[in-house]
Formats: C-alpha cells, structure tokens, sequence
C-alpha cells in the first residue's frame, strides 16, 4: 500500500496504490478520480488527451463530482460548482483491507449566490478487490433546508463505443445498444448494470442514487476538448440523483456511491 501526492500535469494530486497494484490517482480541483489503473496494469477511465488538468476549465474525463446542480437544470454554472472546486485532501486509512482517499469541500452560503447554502461534501474513493468505489456524502452544515442533484460523471474507457452494450438501465433485462449516440436520463434504476465492451466488461453497481445518466456524444458532435474519434472510446455511466432532487433537512446527511467492479 503506498499513498503519495504528486503534481500531475501541473494539477496537484494523490495516488493510492493498493495491495495488488492497482491505483488510483485523483485531482485535488474537483476531487475528480483521473486514473484507476487495475492489477494487470490496464487503465479503465477515459481521459480525453485535449483536455489540461490544470485548470480552468472543467476535465473530461476520469469522474467528475456533479453537485448540485446537473448539466443545465438550474441557475448555476453547468454541472455545478464541485467539479472545478478545490477540495481538501483528509487523512484517512490507506492501509486496510479497502484502502481509501478521503476529500472534502466545504461551500458557505455567499459563496455562491445561485445557491446560498451551507454544506459540507465529502468524497472517498476505495481500491476494493477488483474494483474502485467512491462514495459522496453531503451533510448540510446550515440553517435551511437545501435541494441538490448529485451525479459521478464516470469516463469509462471503452475501446469502441458502438460495439458495446448496457444491461440494467432498461426494463425486463433489455439490453441498451451503445450504436447510436445517446444522452439520456434513467429515473429510479436500482441496478446492477453491466457494461460490455471491446476493452472492458465492468459490472457497476451504485447505492443512495437513484438515477442513471448514460451519455455518449456520437462522432457528430462538436466538442472542443475531446480529439477526432474520442467519442468512441468511452461511454459515460453516471450514478445520479436528479429526477428528484434530494432534499436535506438543517443538520442532515445523504450519501451516494457508485462501485465500478471488474467482471471475469
Ligand atoms: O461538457 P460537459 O459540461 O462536461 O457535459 C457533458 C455531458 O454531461 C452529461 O452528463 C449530460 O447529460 C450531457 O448533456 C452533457 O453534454
């Protein structure tokens, strides 16, 4: 087990690497999980190569944290402020069986006048046996009620997105073609989902989020930080509340994670 800070690309960050070799690398601006490189040495999360890590703009790819707005569905900058927020790195242990990197960031109410609450959010990001979970808790720290979406915008490197397929987020077993471009929005999905691809076969399986996203751009779109050809390569599954904002009482906690497991 070893736990070190490094400056990736000129963006500060931590790596854990776990019992079996597997690691993962994480930004502090955004606590965003930018590698997880499993035991065999295969990287699973898409980065696009377009986009720096040092800022300013949000990074595409590896796992955003969208809090609390998503995408455009509100005031706010699109997605939220979390994703380009500076988080703090907390001691945590890195030495157990599930060794984990704990981030937290703290937001006070003038901070944000499209959104005057006090939180505290934290996120914890876990090497598990053959697989990597992250976990975002969000505990309101004022006097007001508050309503967020949440959402981990996941990068997963696929290889080819047109040859892969998503059992889970369809009814009856259905299984979801990744053929045609697609940016849709399953409400209350439970899962587990099993994602099928030429470079990977993941099965993911998420808890206190209700929802799904499943996003792929499709060779059409114009998208300035991905290259040509980019959009193939990775399929977004996001863990997400958004159908129904959550809702947190004065003093309140949620949690969602999402667990990306390796199936063999
Ligand atoms: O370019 P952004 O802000 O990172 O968003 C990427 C995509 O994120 C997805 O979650 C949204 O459903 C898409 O509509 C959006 O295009």
């Amino acid at each position: 087990m070893h736990v070190q800070t490094l400056m990736m690309e000129g963006a500060p960050a931590v790596q854990l690497q776990g019992p079996t070799g597997d690691t993962v690398t994480v930004l502090l601006r955004g606590a965003q999980v930018i590698s997880w490189v499993d035991a065999t040495g295969v990287e699973r999360l898409y980065r696009s190569p377009l986009s720096p890590l040092d800022g300013p703009q949000p990074v595409r790819g590896g796992v955003p944290v969208i809090f609390p707005q998503f995408s455009g569905r509100g005031p706010m900058v699109r997605h939220g402020f979390a994703r380009t927020s500076l988080w703090e790195w907390l001691p945590a242990d890195a030495a157990g069986a599930e060794p984990q990197l704990v981030f937290r960031m703290q937001h006070a109410a003038h901070e944000t006048p499209l959104w005057p609450h006090d939180c505290a959010c934290t996120l914890t990001v876990a090497l598990v046996p053959a697989g990597l979970r992250m976990t975002l808790a969000v505990h309101n720290t004022g006097n007001s009620p508050l309503s967020f979406h949440a959402a981990l915008h996941t990068y997963l490197e696929v290889g080819d997105v047109a040859r892969s397929t998503l059992t889970g987020v369809l009814p009856q077993g259905e299984v979801l073609s990744l053929a045609e471009p697609i940016d849709h929005l399953f409400e209350s999905v439970p899962g587990p989902f099993a994602l099928r691809s030429p470079a990977t076969a993941l099965d993911l399986v998420h808890e206190g989020f209700t929802d799904a996203v499943v996003w792929n751009p499709g060779p059409q779109a114009v998208i300035a930080d991905l290259p040509a050809g980019g959009y193939a390569r990775f399929l977004c599954v996001e863990a997400a509340s958004v159908g129904v904002p959550v809702q947190l009482a004065p003093g309140a906690h949620w949690q969602g994670s999402q667990c990306l497991f390796i199936a063999t």
